[in-house]
């Protein structure tokens, strides 16, 4: 293998991968670095895929959409041991590796495994299986992040978790203590509680998932009660201790209030820091923030030229859709490729809990904050003919709109399939379309998606619009 490229990639995760094809589909020498023997980073191996994949296990094994369906509650005579558990999420994330694998070599890209470390502004240095150094015109960190962890919490991959020993345990726990109610808590706490273990979900703040509307989180908030998810709030977790096999939990803790808590695992999802340690990257002059994070411009440069870095090594909003599009907009920017040049400013939020939460746009707490006035449009799943007939009994859409002009500033959907039927809601507002544009189109019927009809029919209702011309 040759030793000089005009771009150098050192992780192979959702980011760096996008980021590796395009600049090879555009004819230029790429060389991808992983540290680890699979590549995919977390995006494949231990986040993303494999935690929406158990989630559709956990729906499968319980029964959960299935009960209450035919007007029993008929419980499926299906059940998991962790074998069967993480049997489909295996297969799934092989067949992804494989298929990055795949993308690497047709694109003719070398691919080298060690960890990567910059040596100068074009230089990197392989150590591990493939011990070289590599010149390039570019270099590209794209090396992710991994699971915080507190100091003092006996992480020990067998009773004390954190986001990938999950991943490895070996049995469903009976009970579980999940401390922190962001994203991975409450993703986690949905599939443990449908799987039937007896959950408590801790988190520092009074709500979960501060950065949603209210509405949306406090009807997940309730769902999640009613299927058996224990909150505590307003509290951490101290003095935790891992206890011998005998006792019937194996893990003793104690809450800021004082309170003892005790369970068979615990699930720590506090937050994630990037992985810059070991890099050099301080040493050739890239700037360094929060939590392991590397700085960068709009065009993901870091304060030397030659390097960029995206995904989650640059922080907010780490996740793997906004990554991958970092990846190619970097590109573009490295070869001026003058393509897509800088990636939406908005993007959607998809949370994979039971049900899904999927939002786009403005809030109406953020209207009200911005003193945009505003109507409220809502439709409920149990109202539709394609809710009645899923057999839903749950499940709302929310529309926000701009009161003088009637146009869509915002959607959030708590419910089954939230996450796909957002992307119609997002063309609503970042084309700035109106009620009547929603109203006049014709949808597939019987379907989820009428729920955006309804929820403009229902918003000129609340608006006091019906007697009034449009306007359009
Ligand atoms: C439980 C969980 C669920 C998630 N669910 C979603 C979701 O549903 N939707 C979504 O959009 N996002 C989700 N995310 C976030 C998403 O996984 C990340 O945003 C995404 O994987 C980040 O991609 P990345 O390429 O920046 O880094 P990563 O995927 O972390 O990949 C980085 C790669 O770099 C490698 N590496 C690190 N250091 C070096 C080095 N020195 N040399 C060589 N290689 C190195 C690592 O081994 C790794 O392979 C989830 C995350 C978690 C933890
Ligand atoms: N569906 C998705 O898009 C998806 C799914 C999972 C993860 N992710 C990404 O992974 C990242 C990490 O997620 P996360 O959930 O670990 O972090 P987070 O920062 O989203 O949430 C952490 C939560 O833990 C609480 N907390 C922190 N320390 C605590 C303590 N000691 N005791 C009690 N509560 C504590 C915080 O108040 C916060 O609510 C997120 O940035 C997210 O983008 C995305």
């Amino acid at each position: 293998m040759k030793d000089q490229y005009d771009l150098i990639v050192i992780g192979s995760g959702p980011a760096g991968e996008k980021a590796a094809v395009k600049a090879a589909y555009h004819g230029y020498s790429v060389a991808v670095v992983e540290k680890n023997t699979r590549f995919g980073g977390a995006g494949t191996n231990t986040g993303t895929l494999p935690s929406k994949t158990l989630k559709e296990t956990a729906l499968y094994y319980s029964g959960f959409y299935e009960k209450g369906l035919f007007g029993v509650d008929k419980e499926l005579e299906r059940s998991a041991n962790a074998q069967d558990f993480f049997f489909r999420k295996n297969q799934v994330v092989d067949s992804q590796e494989e298929g990055i694998e795949k993308n690497f070599r047709l694109h003719g890209i070398d691919t080298f495994h060690g960890a990567g470390k910059l040596l100068g502004p074009n230089k990197a240095g392989i150590t591990g299986k493939d011990n070289c150094e590599l010149n390039g015109k570019f270099i590209l960190v794209a090396t992710g992040s991994y699971p915080f962890q507190p100091e003092g919490i006996p992480f020990d991959g067998c009773y004390v978790h954190d986001s990938d020993t999950i991943l490895q345990i070996n049995r469903i726990p009976k009970s579980i203590v999940i401390v922190g109610a962001g994203v991975i808590g409450c993703e986690y706490a949905t599939i443990f509680s449908v799987m039937g273990s007896n959950v408590k979900l801790v988190n520092s703040r009074e709500e979960i998932l501060t950065f949603l509307d209210r509405e949306i989180c406090h009807a997940l908030q309730d769902q999640m009660k009613e299927d058996g998810v224990d909150f505590i709030f307003g509290n951490r977790v101290e003095d935790v201790a891992i206890l011998p096999e005998e006792h019937e939990h194996n893990v003793h803790a104690k809450l800021t209030n004082g309170e003892p808590l005790q369970a068979d695992m615990f699930l720590y999802a506090a937050g994630r820091s990037g992985c810059s340690a070991g890099l050099g990257l301080e040493e050739v002059g890239v700037e360094l923030g929060k939590r392991g994070t590397i700085v960068v411009d709009q065009s993901y440069r870091t304060a030397v030229p030659s390097v960029f870095a995206v995904g989650d090594i640059i922080g907010f909003p780490s996740l793997a859709s906004t990554g991958m599009d970092q990846g190619r907009v970097a590109v573009t920017h490295m070869f001026g490729l003058h393509e897509i040049e800088k990636i939406s400013e908005h993007f959607p939020y998809g949370i994979y809990t039971i049900p899904e939460v999927s939002v786009f746009g403005i809030t109406e707490d953020e209207a009200i904050e911005q003193e945009i006035p505003h109507v409220i449009g809502r439709a409920k799943y149990t109202d539709m003919p394609r809710g009645k007939i899923m057999g839903v009994d749950e499940g709302l859409l929310k529309i926000i709109v701009e009161k003088h002009t009637r146009t869509i500033l915002g959607v959030h959907i708590f419910g089954k399939i939230a996450t796909e039927l957002i992307h119609y809601g997002m063309s609503l507002v970042e084309n700035r379309e109106t009620l009547s544009d929603v109203i006049s189109r014709v949808y597939n019927t019987p379907t989820l998606h009428e729920l955006y009809k309804y929820a403009a029919y229902n918003a000129l209702i609340e608006g006091h619009y019906l007697d009034k011309p449009t306007g359009h």
